[in-house]
């Protein structure tokens, strides 16, 4: 096992345990937010027919070559329907916005520039402006042509993409699965919500906040297990089939932390113990029969920063995600306090300035315990050689996955 890593070799001993989940179908209805694992061929052209990108007539675009001028009217193209015909020489033919071209057409005029006195017995259309070739038609494919690959494997099934899915006419989509993670909660002090607190007791955050991450993550929780600090409970606690466990707790020096101890005697191969990085200095890391083991500190921030740290990217490779939202640069707009000699994830709140940069300040006391900065927007990275982050200068900055990018 190795000792008090840096970020990156941390962050690429864990993502170096990743393995793909497998594909599974599932219905357009179901696929927001998951990942699609394959790329899409467009089976179907849209649109599927040459089309009319107004209501007007269909006409031949020389026979209005001398407009003004009135064409006699003749069948019609309506959506939803193959047109009356074929459009004859010298004939206006009514078309619908969306409707098929009839063949012989090859140009719009739309209903703006022309006069009909009664539709419903005048026979001919009156023409003010003569329309070029082409005018106001979509032809077949214009838009997407059979076999493009408007979406990647790796990408985020988004609300779009689920629209661009429906118009290539598939009700279904190749997407991996969810990576089950079974969750173990570890301590004899922590209580749920509602429930009285006894002496000595706490709050549980880790649960409720790890599984919401998991979630927002893209992955799922199979298991949350409540371990106590008696001998043999975690690995209890841990035993169980899934894709990632993640547990939180007990992996500093207390009498009382028996994670590497107890997960050892079971079996769990460790990589790697403490990272060189506040919070989450004493997280643990390895493997089960490889499957990974991510165990995080007790301290509520300490886990929550170490789960968007290590775990969201570890999902995002089991996923196949494209991108495993790689930091950005962002300006401090204030001076922030630094662990010197360990790599420091502070939390901030994320604002543009006028000119349009990101700002980043603090988003309160930097403690472990003080849960509320969870609620910035994200952790700026404070180089490790730093004794001081100054306003003004510029670090890596990523948002939390429950952020949206300004
Ligand atoms: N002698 C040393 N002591 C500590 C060190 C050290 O290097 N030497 N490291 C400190 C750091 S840094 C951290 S982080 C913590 C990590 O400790 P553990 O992972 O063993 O976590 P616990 O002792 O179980 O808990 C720490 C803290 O967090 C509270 N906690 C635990 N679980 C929950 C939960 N589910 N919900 C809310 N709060 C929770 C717990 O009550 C403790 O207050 O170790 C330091 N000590
Ligand atoms: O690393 Mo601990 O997470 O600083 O409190």
């Amino acid at each position: 096992m190795r000792l008090d890593l840096s970020v990156p070799d941390a962050l690429g001993a864990v993502l170096a345990t990743a393995r793909q989940t497998e594909p599974e179908t599932v219905p357009l209805a179901d696929a927001l937010g998951r990942t699609l694992a394959e790329r899409v061929l467009a089976p179907e052209a849209i649109p599927p027919f040459d089309t009319s990108a107004m209501d007007g007539y269909a006409v031949r675009a020389e026979d209005c070559a001398h407009a003004p001028l009135a064409l006699p009217v003749a069948g019609s193209s309506m959506a939803g329907a193959a047109p009356s015909g074929p459009l004859a020489p010298g004939t206006a033919m009514p078309i619908a916005t969306g409707a098929p071209l009839p063949s012989g057409a090859d140009a719009i005029v739309p209903v703006e520039w022309t006069e009909r006195a009664d539709a419903s017995q005048d026979e001919r259309v009156q023409i003010s402006r003569a329309p070029e070739a082409g005018r106001y038609i979509r032809r077949a494919g214009s838009a997407l042509a059979v076999g493009d690959a408007p979406l990647a494997s790796g990408v985020a099934v988004t609300p779009a993409a689920i629209g661009m899915l429906a118009a290539m006419g598939l009700g279904s989509v190749r997407v991996r699965q969810r990576p089950r993670v079974r969750l173990v909660v570890t301590g004899d002090e922590v209580a749920g919500p509602g429930a009285p607190l006894a002496p000595g007791q706490i709050r549980d955050i880790n649960g409720p906040a790890l599984a919401a991450q998991i979630d927002a993550a893209g992955a799922e929780v199979c298991e949350i297990v409540q371990a106590d600090d008696a001998s043999g409970s975690v690995a209890q606690a841990a035993r169980g089939d899934a894709d990632l466990l993640l547990l939180t707790g007990g992996v500093s020096v207390g009498p009382r932390d028996r994670v590497l101890a107890d997960l050892s005697a079971s079996g769990v191969v460790w990589h790697f113990w403490r990272v060189r990085q506040r919070p989450g200095k004493p997280l643990l890391f390895g493997t089960w029969d490889g499957v990974p083991v991510l165990a995080l500190p007790g301290n509520p921030v300490s886990a929550s920063v170490g789960f968007e740290v290590y775990g969201r990217p570890l999902i995002a490779a089991m996923l196949g995600r494209a991108s495993g939202a790689e930091p950005i640069n962002a300006r401090l707009g204030e001076d922030l306090a630094t662990a010197r000699g360990l790599h420091t994830f502070a939390r901030v709140f994320a604002r543009r300035d006028s000119c349009g940069q990101l700002v980043l300040t603090s988003a309160g006391p930097q403690g472990s315990h003080v849960y509320r900065t969870l609620l910035g927007d994200g952790l700026a990275h404070l180089p490790a050689d730093w004794d001081l982050a100054p306003e003004g200068s510029v670090v890596p900055y990523s948002p939390f996955a429950w952020t949206p990018t300004c």
